[in-house]
């Protein structure tokens, strides 16, 4: 099996703060991995590395065999788990701004998420209610033909119906030749998606395996393992 990830002895360090220590970890292609802990345990950071956003402080991060910059954020589509779009934009110019940055921006497929997420392209970014504005940035994130697509924290605001209807859509068409890394505290509701887990405490991985492994051994849920790693730690 490739690895498209391939994580290695991880450390960062921000003054005062350790947010990752030592983490080793891999992704196939063709798998989606869910990344859960609880706040400050350190998915945003680990996502940001692995975006290029962010420099580790010591140890190696690939992404298909690269060290993360120019050349992996090609080929990376990462949602931040903040709104990365700017209020005065309609959802169409959001598109262009897109498919002028990015060379693997598909049109169509931007039109035909648009359709399923009932998003009009003349729509201001401003105007959408907080479940509407997630539904644009996940159709932009996913008309990239990325190799590796990073969503933290994707449905906030999304009621459950349309979480689930948005996932299966977005994983009906997710390709064998790419990967997702997927931070979530709505575990219930995605875990059916995730093919590896990885459990985050204090910066470190305290749990990690194939979901369907961890359920058999655990005889239990994957928020139901959560709920014993982190003890009762809500889940939504
Ligand atoms: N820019 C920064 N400067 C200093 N410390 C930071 C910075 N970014 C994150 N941290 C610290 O690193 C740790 C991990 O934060 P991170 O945002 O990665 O956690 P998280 O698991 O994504 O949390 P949440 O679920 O709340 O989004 C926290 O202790 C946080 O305070």
């Amino acid at each position: 099996m490739s690895m498209l990830v391939q994580i290695s002895s991880l450390t960062k360090r921000y003054i005062g703060t350790s947010a990752l220590s030592d983490i080793t970890l891999e992704v196939p292609e063709g798998h989606i991995m869910g990344l859960l802990g609880p706040n400050g345990s350190g998915k945003t950071t680990l996502m940001k590395i692995l975006a290029g956003l962010v420099s580790p402080t010591s140890g190696s991060v690939l992404v298909d065999g690269m060290v993360p910059g120019i050349s992996t954020k090609a080929i990376v589509s990462f949602l931040p788990d903040v709104n990365h779009l700017d209020r005065w934009m309609s959802v169409g110019e959001a598109g262009d701004f897109y498919a002028d940055f990015y060379h693997d921006f598909d049109r169509k497929r931007f039109e035909e998420l648009l359709a399923i997420m009932r998003l009009t392209a003349g729509q201001k970014i401003g105007s959408l209610s907080r479940g509407m504005v997630e539904k644009a940035r996940l159709s932009l994130v996913f008309s990239r033909k990325a190799r590796l697509y990073i969503l933290d924290e994707p449905f906030g605001g999304l009621d459950p119906l349309a979480r689930t209807q948005v996932l299966d859509a977005l994983v009906a068409n997710f390709r064998a030749d790419c990967s997702m890394i997927l931070s979530t505290q709505m575990v219930a509701d995605v875990e059916r998606f995730f093919d590896d887990v990885v459990f985050l405490d204090n910066g470190r991985v305290v749990l990690a395996g194939e979901a369907e492994d961890l359920r058999t051994k655990r005889s239990a849920s994957i928020e139901e393992i959560y709920k014993e790693v982190y003890g009762h730690v809500e889940t939504r």
